[in-house]
């Protein structure tokens, strides 16, 4: 519809009611109207903008070859094997997106007690780190270090005794850490919110030759239902016991968030991260001012399931809500998202020029 001053053009010969036309004007000076009446201006008085700089795409990698399996709660994202991971990382190439997050689906007959398969040089996020590397050496990979994909109780950590060991479960997500370092990951994340683990990981980095592997810390992570359709995704839904209210933050929780940043910082964080995004904008916000530290979110599985399921059934504008929901982080003050609409949101940024 075409928009001229204020009014739609069709609009303008339209009947108007008498009482309309015979009221006095409003005395206003002020009238924040004007600067939204045309598109031009929108944009001129635009204070956010999301890039495709800004995003970061998680990818689920599973054994085998040449197959992509949907994952049921989350439409539109696929189990990779290895072979199109490369696949996808190609795409992120062409669509500009900087960096790649790997996650496994790891066989249960891979898991154990101890999620031992997290220190095999060979097991599928290091398969994946060095065939995304061997073809696309630009492009920047995330690795997440956290033990649950590989627990056959699907916690984050060590367990004895139905407790979560904090300093054991550090010694062992070193080993993972330099593990990935080794295979080629760019970006090391820790996920796990084990206490003094970004501090033990910067130390073995640097005294394993890997002094330029960034650290990008899930520092402010809460204890979230909307990790569901990840769990799924990696198959540790079913077989989690409990939750993991011990380790993970409580989302009443804010001036938290802070202390927990202030220490990953102190520790050698490059990056920090908060996560669940939309339900903690708020948390962003203050990080950001707070820190000014590159400063990332992500939009978990649940966020991204409810958009997408919703715009599935008609119910909002898939789209939209997807741009709309990534603008918010960025006016949240979010450097960069992690969003598995990261190749959607990079096409619609590709063609809207
Ligand atoms: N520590 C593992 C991890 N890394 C990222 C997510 C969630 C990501 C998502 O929901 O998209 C989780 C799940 C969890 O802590 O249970
Ligand atoms: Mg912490």
């Amino acid at each position: 519809m075409a928009i001229k001053f204020g009014r739609p053009i069709e609009m303008r010969d339209a009947p108007r009611r008498q009482t309309a036309l015979a009221s006095t004007p409003l005395d206003l000076i002020i009238r924040p109207r004007r600067n939204r009446k045309a598109e031009w201006t929108r944009r001129l008085v635009r204070e956010n903008v999301l890039t495709t700089d800004d995003l970061i795409w998680p990818l689920f990698v599973v054994d085998g070859t040449n197959t992509r399996t949907p994952v049921a709660s989350m439409p539109g994202v696929d189990r990779l094997t290895v072979d199109q991971a490369v696949r996808d990382a190609e795409r992120a190439m062409k669509l500009n997106i900087p960096c790649i997050a790997l996650f496994p689906y790891t066989e249960p007959s891979l898991r154990d007690e101890t999620g031992s398969e997290a220190l095999n040089p060979n097991n599928l996020v290091c398969q994946s780190v060095r065939a995304i590397k061997k073809e696309f050496p630009e492009i920047g990979l995330l690795c997440d270090v956290a033990l649950d994909p590989f627990t056959s109780h699907g916690h984050d950590g060590l367990i004895e005794d139905g407790r979560i060991l904090n300093d054991e479960t550090v010694a062992v997500l070193v080993q993972q850490a330099l593990v990935q370092a080794e295979a080629g990951c760019d970006v090391i994340a820790p996920s796990d919110m084990m206490d003094g683990r970004i501090g033990a990981i910067r130390e073995a980095l640097d005294d394993n030759g890997f002094v330029d592997v960034q650290i990008m810390s899930y520092a402010a992570k809460y204890a979230s239902a909307f990790y569901g359709p990840f769990r799924d995704a990696i198959g540790s839904a079913k077989t989690l016991t409990g939750d993991k209210r011990t380790y993970q933050m409580d989302s009443a929780n804010s001036d938290e968030a802070l202390r927990e940043v202030e220490l990953d910082i102190a520790e050698g964080a490059d990056m920090v991260m908060v996560k669940p995004g939309m339900p903690y904008l708020d948390i962003v916000r203050r990080v950001k001012d707070t820190f000014a530290m590159p400063t990332f979110v992500y939009q978990v599985s649940g966020e991204y399931a409810m958009i997408a399921g919703a715009a599935n059934n008609g119910w909002i504008d898939g789209e939209r809500a997807m741009m709309e929901s990534l603008l918010g982080f960025k006016r949240a003050g979010a450097d960069g998202i992690l969003t598995y609409f990261a190749p959607k949101a990079a096409e619609k940024l590709k063609a809207e020029g």
